[in-house]
Formats: C-alpha cells, structure tokens, sequence
C-alpha cells in the first residue's frame, strides 16, 4: 500500500480518520479501520471515514466503525465532514448536501470566519417502526419496552436515526460499569443488526445527560446519532421539550426534533486534532 494521508477529528470527543477518497482509493476500509482505530498499535480513533464524490449531492459519506464494521450513518463525523471540505477548499458553500447510507444529510456551517466550527445538520425525520429499526419486537413504536439483562428490567425506546438505537432513561450512569453492561444490549438477540445503546439521565425539560455504547466501537464520548435518537425518546416519554442540550462525556451537542417537519437538527462543533501521513 502506498503512503496515506489523512487528518484525525472529532466532535464532542467521538473521533474518526478522515480520509480524502477524491484524491485517495482505499481498497479495503474494513480492515484499514480496524487496524489505524487501534489506539496502542494504530492512530486511535472510533473509526474511519471516506470523504467521497457522489451523483447526487456535493459529498458522500462512507462511515466504519473501529471492528470494521460499516454503519449507515454518523452525525458527529456529518459535522466534521462540513468542517473538513470547507477548511480544505473542496467547496465553499456553507450549505451543503451529504450523501450517506441513510439518505441525504444537510450540514450548515454556522461560522462567519475563515475556518468552520460550529455545525448543524439536519438529520432528517427519526424512524420509529420496529420493523425498519430494525427491532425484533412486534406492533406499534418500541417505548419503554422491558428487557432483561442480568436479572434486572432495562425499558428501552428504540429509535432509528437511519442507524439503530435502544435509549434507556435511568439513574447513576456515571457508575455504571458500560465495557460489562454495552456488549449485552449491542449483542442482545431482540436487535439483528445490533444496536447502539444510550443511558440517559434526564436533569430537566431542556437537559439530559448521557453515556453510550456504540455498535461496533465500544464506549466513546459522543454520539450524534444517539443523541438525537435520546431527544426523540425523551420527547415521546414527556420528559422534555422538543430543544435539549445534551452532556456527553465529551462535550455537549444541540438537538431539535422540529413539529412542523418532523425533522431532528443537531448542533455542535467540529474540530481537527491533526494531520498526518502514515508511512507504509
Ligand atoms: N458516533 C456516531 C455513530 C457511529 C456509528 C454507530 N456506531 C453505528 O454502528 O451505528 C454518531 O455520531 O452518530
């Protein structure tokens, strides 16, 4: 394999490899995610990104966690995407369209400034049918369903924000042991695809805080996708208004689930850690 370039970003600490795939072809991302994610014998991250062409928008996004596996969306990279072809001057639009595997995304770079920051993307409308979650529960939405796991009863609210989510509210999550608990719902039968899993506490009706365990990927301080499925759920449950902040272990994210188009936005920002070149 040739030399790769690439630049390491993140948002809200969920960090991915960004790779150019205009001027870069990477033959098996599978396997390059599993070995650059690596954080003692690779770069370290939660997973790798393509930045591609597409037919149908400005950019395509593929996404791969760090076990390799390719997810069908991902907000917090969405945003980082939006940071990274405007500062590298592969667009200069502030608003720009997203292809993924979940449908077209719209980033809009909310910074005046030379370098993009703060970003919104509009996630488009949240899937509640079990059947395209996809859940293994029949019937109507999936609220507060009870499933066991170590003898005790977790109600999830599964959400699909084009990928899937369970979103438990509960109490305590900062105790909670997620490397012991995470693989059990990820894993779980109930969930053919696997699932991400959020544990929400709910402070008050525009504040949550949450943790995650990301299929395929483990802990990691944000997710996007999870975030915006947490507001959905909690939305439903009565537990907030329809704009929350959410605290993630790294960083906070904006979300709006708005009434009149049924569309979730999600704000926050996007940084670059750095750039590189990986010898090979
Ligand atoms: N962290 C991401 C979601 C990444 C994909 C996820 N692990 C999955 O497999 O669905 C986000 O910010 O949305």
């Amino acid at each position: 394999m040739r030399n790769l370039k690439f630049t390491k970003m993140q948002g809200a600490g969920n960090d991915y490899i960004y790779v150019n795939g205009f001027t870069t072809t990477i033959e098996n991302p599978t396997q390059l995610a599993i070995e650059l994610s690596n954080r003692n014998f690779g770069i370290g991250s939660d997973g790798l990104v393509l930045i591609l062409p597409s037919d149908t928008c400005d950019f395509r996004m593929q996404m791969f966690n760090s076990d390799g596996s390719e997810a069908e969306m991902c907000g917090n990279a969405s945003r980082c995407i939006g940071k990274y072809v405007y500062d590298n001057g592969l667009t200069d639009k502030k608003e720009i369209t997203l292809e993924t595997k979940a449908g077209v995304k719209y980033i809009t770079l909310l910074d005046g400034d030379a370098k993009a920051r703060r970003i919104t993307v509009d996630m488009g409308e949240p899937i509640l049918d079990p059947v395209l979650i996809p859940v293994n529960v029949s019937g109507q939405p999936v609220l507060n369903y009870p499933l066991e796991i170590d003898g005790k009863t977790w109600k999830i609210s599964c959400v699909s924000m084009g990928n899937p989510h369970a979103v438990i509210f509960t109490e305590g999550i900062k105790d909670f042991d997620l490397p012991v608990l995470g693989p059990k719902f990820e894993n779980n039968p109930i969930f053919p695809r696997r699932t991400n899993t959020e544990f929400i506490e709910v402070v008050d009706r525009n504040t949550l805080n949450m943790r995650v365990w990301e299929r395929g990927a483990g802990e990691t301080l944000a997710c996007g996708t999870g975030a915006c499925a947490a507001a959905v759920a909690s939305i439903l449950n009565n537990y907030t208004d329809r704009k929350v902040v959410i605290h993630l272990l790294g960083g906070d994210l904006e979300i709006e689930w708005c009434e009149s188009n049924n569309h979730v936005y999600m704000t926050g920002e996007a940084v670059t850690v750095f750039e590189g070149e990986l010898i090979r």
